[in-house]
């Protein structure tokens, strides 16, 4: 299904309070880790947004049940599981939906799931999940798409992550949290937040994962994990992308609902550029009223780093900054489909490898497409600032990761329009 596009006239600043979505991306693993217990669990802080429908899907076809209780929170309950196989229908819309191995490992001991495939910005691989399921126990083979793996007898071991995989950490947790007197260390494991909110949650559940937040991860099986509450972080990338609005648009802005300290990286940029940021102890305030922005060179890492789900909002907003920033994302090399479409919109980047040399100029309104997540958001920052009327086409990618948006940039002063959607019935 097609969905209307986004129509945003800009050069109006935005301002007032705003409240932060729970996290995407730790919203997705802790569903998927809930199929892990046959009780009933209740979560709050999961976002309304078209992934969390994909990974619902799958997780009713493996067999659970879930109810939505409020805006933000719902029930989920696996009492068995009925297939332990993700379709190449669901999974080929949404790579995070690869974790679901993992958790169906955890569970049944066996799973099939199909290979995530390519996506919008390039090559994602997945060797590292496979070879962190091979070191510990898994046997696992490809065959027509998919990868079938099955637990061994003597399952248990250990696994040196190559480089900070986020998904790979999900995957390798989610397989070992259950099996009686079982032993699985990770190391060079990810401290990214979502991998710390994940173990907080399987632990709430009974789950004995030591060494959250450190590169070293053990995990002693239990027999059963129970039911049980818990709520999801904020979403750090949707607090960065409206951070970066506000600084594009030259506004003061006070988010609210957020944790000031998963977005230090990204702080820590703007006060280099000359935004004054204010920490409260679940807000924050961003003035970019205060005198002319400088230029920055930004390089993307694994958290805590610069995150590269920030980058193509990064270089909205340098695009608009007199002078020339350095932006350079080796964690996607090829997450660029921002470029083209900031360029129809008179910004001035030059693209080497994966370096961006972005040169400050003014935007005007123009039509353009999205062609994933966060380049959608780009141009949304983008549009905000330039002369006149941008049209965003590719809305669905949008809808992937922001809750609400034309209705919430409207309250905080942005003129936006777009016919109201229902996610659970638009998606395609
Ligand atoms: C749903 C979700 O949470 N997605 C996030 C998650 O993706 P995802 O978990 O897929 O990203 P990873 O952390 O795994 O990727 C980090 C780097 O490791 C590489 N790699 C990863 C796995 C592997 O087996 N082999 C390999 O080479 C990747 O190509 C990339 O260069 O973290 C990314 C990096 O912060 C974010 O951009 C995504 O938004
Ligand atoms: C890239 C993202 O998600 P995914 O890993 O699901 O593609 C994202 O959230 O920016």
């Amino acid at each position: 299904m097609h969905l209307s596009p986004l129509r945003i006239q800009g050069g109006r600043p935005l301002g007032g309070e705003l409240a932060v979505q729970p996290s995407k991306n730790a919203a997705l693993p802790i569903l998927v880790a809930s199929l892990l217990s046959s009780e009933p669990i209740t979560l709050h802080g999961i976002p309304r947004l078209s992934d969390v429908y994909t990974i619902l899907e799958l997780a009713s076809h493996v067999g659970a049940r879930h109810a939505w209780t409020g805006p933000n929170s719902l029930t989920i309950h696996t009492p068995e599981l009925l297939h332990t196989d993700a379709p190449y229908a669901l999974v080929s819309k949404m790579r995070a939906s690869f974790i679901m191995m993992g958790a169906l490992l955890g569970r049944a001991g066996e799973a099939t799931v199909s290979m995530p495939g390519g996506c919008a910005f390039g090559f994602r691989p997945v060797d590292q999940h496979v070879k962190a399921f091979r070191a510990i126990g898994i046997d696992v083979t490809e065959d027509g798409g998919n990868f079938q793996a099955s637990r061994g007898a003597n399952f248990g071991g250990r696994f040196v992550f190559e480089m900070l995989t986020v998904g790979g950490t999900h995957n390798a947790i989610l397989a070992s949290v259950l099996g009686e007197g079982t032993h699985v260390t990770l190391e060079n494991a990810s401290i990214d937040t979502d991998v710390v909110d994940l173990i907080g949650f399987l632990n709430s559940l009974g789950a004995d994962i030591r060494g959250a937040g450190t590169n070293t991860l053990d995990i002693y099986g239990v027999k059963a994990l129970r039911g049980g509450e818990y709520r999801v972080i904020p979403d750090r990338i949707e607090a960065g992308t409206f951070m970066l609005a506000a600084a594009a648009t030259r506004s003061r802005l006070t988010l609210t609902d957020l944790r000031p300290d998963h977005v230090r990286s990204l702080s820590s940029k703007l006060e280099e550029m000359g935004v004054q940021i204010t920490e409260g102890a679940d807000s924050l305030v961003v003035d970019a009223t205060r005198g002319i922005l400088r230029p920055v060179d930004v390089t993307t890492q694994s958290y805590p780093g610069f995150p590269t789900d920030l980058q193509p909002q990064m270089s909205a907003l340098l695009a608009t900054v007199d002078g020339t920033s350095i932006v350079q994302d080796p964690v996607y090399k090829d997450r660029l489909t921002h470029v083209a479409e900031l360029q129809r919109m008179g910004a001035d980047i030059k693209v080497s490898g994966y370096t961006q040399i972005i040169r400050g100029a003014r935007l005007r309104g123009a039509p353009v497409k999205a062609a994933d997540l966060r380049a959608g958001a780009s141009l949304f920052i983008a549009a905000l600032t330039a002369d006149g009327e941008t049209v965003i086409d590719g809305v669905k990618y949008l809808n992937r990761g922001y809750e609400n948006l034309a209705a919430r940039l409207r309250s905080i002063g942005a003129d936006v329009h777009q016919p109201e959607v229902n996610l659970a019935s638009a998606m395609d």
